[in-house]
C-alpha cells in the first residue's frame, strides 16, 4: 500500500492526520483573534478533552491516528542537518532577520528536546520568555505592543488544509493568509525525510511555494473520476487549473473531471466543506444558502487546446449537476434543516461538515442536534463528539482530519 491512498470521501477509513490542540490556543488574545482567524478563545483543557474524544471515535473504529506534531519532531530526530534546516526555514518564514536574534532563538530551541520544541514553534515564542530579550532593531521598537516573537500557529489544528490527499498524490497548499503559510512547513519536511513518507513516490499536485492559493478544506475527492473544488475566500482559479494540468498528465492519473464551486467570498462559505461534504455514495450534507443560484465549472483534460483544458460552464443546480457526474442520484440534506435560523447557527458551528469514516458512517459536533437528528432519521450512522470549544476556530471534524489512507469503494 502506498503511503497516500485516497479515492474517495467516504471510503473506510484507515489512516488519518490530527493535531492535538495545545499551547498556542492560550496564545490568542482578543486582539489577535481576527488575525488569527479564530472567533473566540477556547478553554484549552476542554478543547483538548474534546479532541481526545474526537482521536477516540477514530481509533475504536479502527482507523490509525497519526498526529502532525510527533510525524515532525521524529523528522527531525533522523539528523541534525534536518533539524538545523527546519530550524533557519522556520526562523526565515517567521521573519526573523536579525542574526542576533536568530542566534538566540535558536539556541532557545535547542534547549529543548525536539517534540518541546516542536509544541513550541506551533505555541509561538512570546517576547517575555526570551532571556535577555532588548528592542535593538527598529522593526523591534516599531512593533514594541506585540507580544510575540514568533507567532504563534492555532490553525495547525485543521490539518485539512495545509496539504490534501488526492488519489495516491498530496497538493501541498500555499495558504490564503500569511498566518497560515508556515503550517506548511511542517509536512513538507515529513514528506521529504520521514521514512514513513519518503520513498512513497508521493507525486506533488501543487507545491507551497506556488505563487496562487488554494486550501485543502476546498479539495474534494468524489471519486476516482471525479474532484470537486471550491473556488472560495481561500482558493482561487488560477490555482485550481494548475492542479487540474499536473493530475491531467500524470501517467497513472485516475481523474477525468474536476467540478469547480463558485463560492461567495465570506467568512460563513470560507472553504466548500463548510457548506458541503459528502456522506454517503449518494447523499451529502449542504447549506441551503449555496443551493441556488450558484457558478459550476467542469474541468476536463484537452490536449488539443492551448492550455490543455477543457471549461464548460454548467447552468445546472448543484443536486443535478452532481447525480449527472456521478452517475446516481443524489440527495442533498440541509444543513438545520434549511430553516433559516438553526440552518445559520448549525452551518456556522460546522453542521455542514462531516467526516465519514466509511460509506453512510460520519463523526459530527453534538451542538448541531437539528443537522444530527435529520441525518439520524435518514438512517446515517452518526458518531457524535463533543464541540463546546472547539467549534469556536469555525471547522468541524473534516476540517480537523487529513485522511491519508481510505480504503477503496467497490
Ligand atoms: N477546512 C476547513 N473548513 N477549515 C477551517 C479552517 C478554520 C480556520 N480558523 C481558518 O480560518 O483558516
Amino acid at each position: 500500500m502506498k503511503p497516500i491512498h485516497v479515492f474517495s470521501e467516504i471510503g473506510k477509513l484507515k489512516k488519518v492526520l490530527l493535531h492535538r490542540p495545545g499551547e498556542e490556543v492560550e496564545n490568542l488574545t482578543p486582539d489577535l483573534l481576527e488575525r488569527l482567524l479564530f472567533d473566540d478563545i477556547p478553554y484549552l483543557k476542554i478543547a483538548q478533552e474534546e479532541h481526545d474524544a474526537f482521536a477516540k471515535i477514530l481509533q475504536d473504529n479502527g482507523v490509525e491516528v497519526v498526529y502532525i506534531e510527533k510525524l515532525t519532531a521524529e523528522t527531525l530526530d533522523l539528523s541534525d542537518d534536518i533539524k538545523n534546516n527546519f530550524i533557519d526555514e522556520f526562523l526565515f518564514e517567521s521573519k526573523i532577520h536579525s542574526d542576533n536574534m536568530k542566534k538566540s532563538l535558536k539556541e532557545y530551541l535547542l534547549s529543548m528536546d525536539t517534540q518541546a520544541m516542536v509544541n513550541k514553534m506551533i505555541a509561538g515564542i512570546r517576547k517575555t520568555e526570551l532571556a535577555g530579550y532588548k528592542r535593538t532593531t527598529l522593526v523591534d521598537v516599531v512593533n514594541d505592543f506585540y507580544p510575540f516573537i514568533t507567532e504563534p500557529m492555532p490553525n495547525i489544528l485543521f490539518t485539512r488544509d495545509t496539504f490534501a490527499s488526492i488519489g495516491n498524490g498530496v497538493s501541498f497548499n500555499h495558504m490564503y493568509t500569511n498566518v497560515r503559510q508556515r503550517e506548511t512547513l511542517f509536512c513538507d519536511y515529513v514528506f521529504k525525510y520521514h521514512p514513513d513518507f519518503k520513498d512513497g513516490n508521493v507525486p506533488h499536485w501543487y507545491d507551497r511555494d506556488e505563487d496562487t492559493y488554494i486550501e485543502g478544506g476546498d479539495q474534494l475527492v468524489l471519486n476516482k473520476e471525479t474532484l470537486a473544488i471550491g473556488i472560495s475566500e481561500r482558493t482561487e482559479s488560477a490555482a485550481i487549473e494548475k492542479l487540474a494540468r499536473k493530475v491531467f498528465a500524470h501517467p497513472e492519473n485516475t481523474f477525468k473531471t474536476i467540478l469547480a464551486f463558485d463560492l461567495p467570498h465570506q467568512r460563513s462559505f470560507m472553504h466548500l466543506d463548510t457548506v458541503f461534504t459528502q456522506i454517503d455514495h449518494d447523499k451529502f450534507t449542504i447549506h441551503a444558502g449555496i443551493e441556488g443560484p450558484l457558478r459550476i465549472f467542469k474541468i476536463t483534460s484537452d490536449p488539443s487546446s492551448e492550455y490543455g483544458l477543457k471549461i464548460t460552464v454548467e447552468s445546472k443546480d448543484v443536486q443535478t449537476v452532481l447525480s449527472e457526474t456521478l452517475g446516481r442520484q443524489i440527495e442533498l440534506i440541509r444543513c438545520g434543516n434549511g430553516d433559516i435560523i438553526d440552518g445559520g447557527r448549525e452551518q456556522w458551528n460546522d453542521g455542514a461538515n462531516t467526516l465519514a469514516i466509511a460509506p453512510n458512517e460520519i463523526i459530527v459536533y453534538s451542538r448541531n442536534h437539528v443537522t444530527n437528528e435529520l441525518l439520524a432519521n435518514k438512517g446515517v450512522k452518526l458518531h457524535i463528539m463533543p464541540s463546546s470549544e472547539l467549534s469556536r476556530g469555525r471547522g468541524g471534524p473534516r476540517c480537523m482530519s487529513m485522511p491519508l489512507v481510505r480504503e477503496d469503494l467497490e
